[in-house]
């Protein structure tokens, strides 16, 4: 299990890459960040120009025996990526979506795969399958909806767990207007089943320290009022954290009003189950009011931005812009398989691609620009997340939670080695770090992801990598 394996100390040495603000970038070429046994980043160097400056610090902090690890093929070290809303389940559908929207889709393509995951054998597959992927990916930090299943919910526990994923793992809950097939049976049983889950992660990970709990009622038309507020209470009482989704599409606003005529708006139905707190996570907010903005900004709740889902679903583009510019807290989300990638640097990129069509009818301040989304694919999203203090960047204290980025690669390239050390200027090395790291994000894919840590913990390397 994650939490037994043992960390070495180690020196990361080589560029590195994080955000200092939202609009600000720090790029380091010549660093060299310590990560001590306990996966923490011990000190930061930003002057090691090469591998001669390498002794004098490990000598400075006392760390001669410590392991060396550096970058290569014109590559940095960035924070690991934080997907603030995914379903694990519905993997095996990533890319289809046919010509459907929210409530169709659903019923179509959705509910029959995640009933299916009752099958153990089946949920074992799919999520070895997805978690594997998305560390592959880059993303160090995931928060998941599993299914109503707990025996799969807690497979998908075990799961993140073992591989060193960090996450939040949440058993769907939903007892209405789901079919008779895939829904639960009352309060009482989608409550007990709930507690199930939160037991066993606290059995497997006590202190929460990688593998975390999260209720999640899955929208308010799929919960009666009891349960919502049964859930409320419970979110209230234990501080464990909540997720759900809010206002993606217009025809579910219209049946969360008919559904709810008491409310005031959609937000308010969260609101007045108590499910609207610091540490809820609403996935989408494509058609919020002002009103629902201002109760979600005092309440302080947190907004998942899922730009791929919100184009393949054609449920809107999300002011994303605005809700920042509005004091929002925002991250971002592959909401697999809403979206169609488990990449959250192609959500990076899907993030700006939606601020730039929205910028075409409203103007050039709605732009995203891509040190902001960057921001929002890691500090941005371990505030989502609330781990802000402990991941998203590379500051003295924080968690290594990291992936190596590598560029120009031999392999990739289809080149041997002695060909690409012929011309080894000609598509990579010439560019300002700037370029490199725009290169990065706009051509990047899994095969720029040489290696990930979750912890220290080394989770994930490609085959032909070697730290
Ligand atoms: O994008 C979404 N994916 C879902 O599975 C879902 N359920 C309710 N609302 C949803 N939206
Ligand atoms: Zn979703």
């Amino acid at each position: 299990m994650a939490a037994a394996q043992k960390i070495k100390r180690t020196v990361y040495v080589g560029p590195f890459v994080h955000s200092q603000s939202l609009q600000k970038l720090d790029i380091c070429p010549t660093g060299a960040i310590g990560v001590d046994e306990t996966g923490k980043i011990a000190f930061v160097e930003r002057d090691v120009k090469d591998i001669g400056d390498v002794i004098p610090v490990t000598q400075k902090h006392g760390w001669q025996n410590s392991q060396i690890v550096r970058t290569k093929d014109n590559g940095f070290f960035f924070p690991g990526f934080i997907d603030t809303h995914i379903h694990a389940s519905q993997y095996p559908n990533t890319g289809i979506f046919g010509k459907s929207t929210l409530l169709d889709w659903l019923n179509t393509y959705t509910f029959p795969l995640e009933s299916s995951l009752s099958d153990l054998s089946k949920a074992r597959r799919v999520y070895n399958r997805v978690v594997a992927r998305t560390l592959s990916q880059g993303t160090t930090t995931a928060a998941y909806y599993a299914t109503i299943h707990v025996p799969a919910t807690n497979l998908l526990a075990d799961i993140c767990l073992a591989k060193g994923q960090r996450a939040f793992v949440g058993r769907v809950c939903m007892n209405a207007m789901s079919p008779e097939y895939y829904r639960d049976e009352s309060t009482e049983a989608a409550m007990r089943s709930t507690r199930e889950c939160i037991e066993h992660v606290r059995g497997i990970d006590p202190g929460f320290e990688i593998v975390s709990p999260i209720i999640t009622p899955r929208f308010a038309p799929s919960c009666t009022r009891e349960c919502l507020r049964e859930q409320g209470k419970l979110h209230q009482e234990t501080g464990i954290p909540c997720q759900t989704h809010i206002s993606e599409n217009k025809n579910e606003i219209e049946l969360v009003k008919e559904l709810f005529p008491e409310s005031k708006s959609y937000a308010d139905v969260y609101d007045s189950a108590g499910l609207l707190t610091e540490k809820t996570i609403l996935a989408h907010a494509v058609h919020l009011t002002e009103e629902e903005k201002a109760l979600i900004k005092e309440r302080e709740a947190k907004i998942s931005h899922c730009p791929a889902s919100n184009t393949a679903l054609t449920s809107g583009s999300a002011r994303v812009r605005q809700l920042i510019d509005q004091g929002l807290t925002v991250g971002l989300g592959t909401d697999v398989s809403g979206g169609f990638s488990p990449s959250i640097l192609e959500m990076v990129r899907q993030a700006v691609w939606v601020s730039r069509h929205v910028a075409m009818s409203d103007g050039d301040q709605a732009k995203l620009s891509m040190e902001e989304a960057l921001y929002l694919a890691t500090r941005g999203g371990a505030k989502v997340v609330g781990l802000a203090q402990k991941v998203g960047g590379f500051d003295v204290g924080m968690h290594w939670d990291a992936q190596m980025i590598s560029l120009g690669s031999v392999a990739e390239d289809g080149l041997t080695g002695d060909e690409i050390h012929k011309d080894p200027v000609d598509v990579w090395g010439w560019e300002s770090w700037d370029e490199r790291v725009a290169k990065w994000v706009y051509n990047g894919d899994d095969r720029n992801t040489a290696a990930v840590w979750v912890k220290g913990r080394l989770v994930h390397q490609r085959a032909s990598f070697r730290p």
